[in-house]
């Protein structure tokens, strides 16, 4: 039983609506925002429901009767109409205490109660305990923080939302919870790798640390430049946990852009590349005397028939490879990213960001940032089914920002073989072995369909119109006129829905503001603060 303080009435319910939902009329003056909730009373049975679609009428809303025209024509008593104006709202049912009915008309609309205590938020969810659970925001309209359940963190998360829509501090402010869990009386951390696209996360190294490290032992930035500081470790990776056909099919694509790659060439180079034991592939593809002994291998090809001019492109290719490689120098059989670096971060509940921002990966194109998500992916997967298979059950989340780079959709022209496949890999399987993916994106509409099927939490931020329709069909469950709501959705709020929601139907919620959340490479300033600053 729901037994919270209560708020006044703010309406009344009139009519049943079609699937779950009912019609009511609410006072003008409250202020409301689609996909608020509402605790509605029917005689002691409550209900909380969700405000899925209003507008406001007014009595004199008839614009073929003579009295509205002449409203048009004379001076217009705005008080007047004012009084005479309700909101009609469509509002459906979300939760239900100890009943199973629909509230009758007559019904009292109110606002969410009041919650005073950790008993009423637990009475307001039905739930037992709010062990494994953390608090996220509030709910629109109200004071009640939304109960996100940990349990449900390895279905994985999309965080989606146009270009200042507040997506880069949501994933800080969901950071920051992620990382001061409570369980027990102690404070623990979900251990996460973060893939940076604009230096978003670089504070969480260092003047911001304490937001995060209280349940964590180990934080570091890797970075593609020298580091210029103790947190800042240099990215290297290690080419032998790649198949010979991966990094054919990688390279050969290196010349041919985001056309799809000749795969007479990627064969000739996997044949190759197939002769070698893979702890040899560093050697061979990152340094100068493993390009020329690959050289005089292919050389030996054309007496098997294949063309010159065929072996000549898969030379070009290899050479615009190691141009790469020796321009970051982030290839070696010794890695800085490993298993062990995994054992780190799982044992000390700890954080990697690494920096692909232009500070800490300057100058690095698209293709050699796939590679390192690939490898890093590829890591993780093998780190948590080994773990899984000697019985002992691990968990590792893994955020990628600019999702569309790397699990494109098919109308996005960016080759992503050498990415996508694990990424989908690591979504199936990473409920059994304890992966989290967290995807973020500008355009949802960009990011593979079926990967974005797998996601089973989603925090809708202001989308571009185009992407709505693609959102619902790849989601799902996401009721049209809070779909429709998307495109203008204020900065600040978020629509959250799926199994991670203890609500388990979609709600808008505020996220709160936090200068030290707030204070971020991405941040942006207004115009009249940089001005005088
Ligand atoms: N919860 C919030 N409350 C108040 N203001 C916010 C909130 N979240 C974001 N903002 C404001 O919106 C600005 C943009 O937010 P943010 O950087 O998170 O957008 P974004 O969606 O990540 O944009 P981009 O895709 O361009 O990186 C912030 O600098 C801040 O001023």
């Amino acid at each position: 039983m729901l037994s919270v303080k209560q708020m006044e009435s703010v309406g009344i319910v009139l009519q049943r609506g079609e699937n779950n939902s009912v019609y009511a009329l609410l006072k003008p003056n409250i202020d409301i925002i689609g996909g608020q909730l509402f605790l509605i009373e029917d005689e002691g049975k409550k209900t909380v429901a969700r405000l899925d679609d209003y507008f406001y009428i007014n009595e004199f809303f008839d614009e073929k009767t003579p009295f509205s025209r002449t409203l048009l024509n004379d001076k217009i008593d705005v008080e007047l109409l004012n009084m005479n104006t309700v909101i009609r709202a469509e509002l459906s049912i979300v939760k239900r205490y100890n009943h199973s009915t629909i509230p009758k008309p007559g019904s009292i609309v109110k606002f969410l109660p009041e919650i005073a205590d950790e008993k009423d938020l637990l009475s307001f969810y039905q739930l037992s305990s709010s062990q494994g659970y953390i608090k996220y925001g509030r709910l629109a309209g109200s004071k009640i923080p939304l109960l996100l359940d940990l349990n449900a963190i390895t279905m994985h998360v999309g965080i989606f939302g146009e270009t200042g829509s507040g997506k880069s501090y949501n994933m800080r402010y969901l950071i920051t919870l992620l990382s001061n869990i409570e369980i027990d009386g102690k404070i623990t951390s979900i251990p996460l790798i973060i893939f940076d696209a604009n230096g978003d996360y670089s504070d969480f190294t260092s003047f911001n640390i304490d937001l995060v490290s209280k349940g964590r032992g180990w934080i570091k930035k890797y970075v593609m430049r020298d580091p210029l500081s103790d947190y800042e470790i240099k990215l290297s990776i290690d080419l032998s946990l790649f198949t010979a056909k991966d990094l054919a099919d990688f390279i050969i694509s290196l010349k041919y852009g985001d056309i799809a790659p000749n795969s007479l060439q990627a064969n000739i180079l996997e044949q190759v590349l197939s002769q070698h034991d893979p702890q040899e592939y560093n050697w061979l593809l990152s340094t100068r005397e493993g390009i020329e002994s690959l050289k005089i291998e292919l050389q030996e090809l054309k007496n098997t028939g294949f063309s010159p001019s065929s072996i000549r492109a898969v030379v070009s290719s290899l050479e615009i490879f190691l141009n790469k490689v020796r321009k970051y120098n982030f290839v070696s059989s010794s890695s800085s990213f490993n298993e062990q670096t995994l054992d780190v971060i799982w044992n000390t509940k700890g954080l990697a960001i690494i920096d692909f921002s232009s500070d800490g990966a300057p100058g690095v194109d698209i293709s050699t940032k796939q590679l390192i998500v690939s490898y890093v992916s590829r890591l993780v997967l093998d780190y948590l089914t080994k773990a899984k298979y000697s019985g002992k059950q691990k968990l590792i989340g893994v955020v990628i920002e600019e999702a569309q780079n790397y699990i494109p959709s098919n109308d996005y022209p960016v080759n992503a073989r050498i990415t996508k496949e694990v990424l989908v890999t690591l979504a199936t399987q990473g409920r059994k072995f304890g992966a989290s993916l967290f995807l973020v994106s500008q355009r949802p509409a960009f990011v593979d369909k079926y990967v974005l099927s797998m996601l089973n939490t989603f925090f809708f931020h202001r989308i571009y119109h185009e992407d709505v329709k693609y959102v619902m069909s790849a989601t799902g469950g996401l009721p049209e006129h809070l779909a429709k709501s998307l495109p203008s959705l204020e900065t600040g709020y978020v629509i959250v829905s799926g199994l991670m929601s203890a609500l388990k139907s979609p709600a808008l919620v505020k996220i709160p503001w936090d200068d030290r959340i707030g204070s971020y490479t991405g941040y942006v300033m207004s115009i009249e603060n940089i001005l005088v600053s």
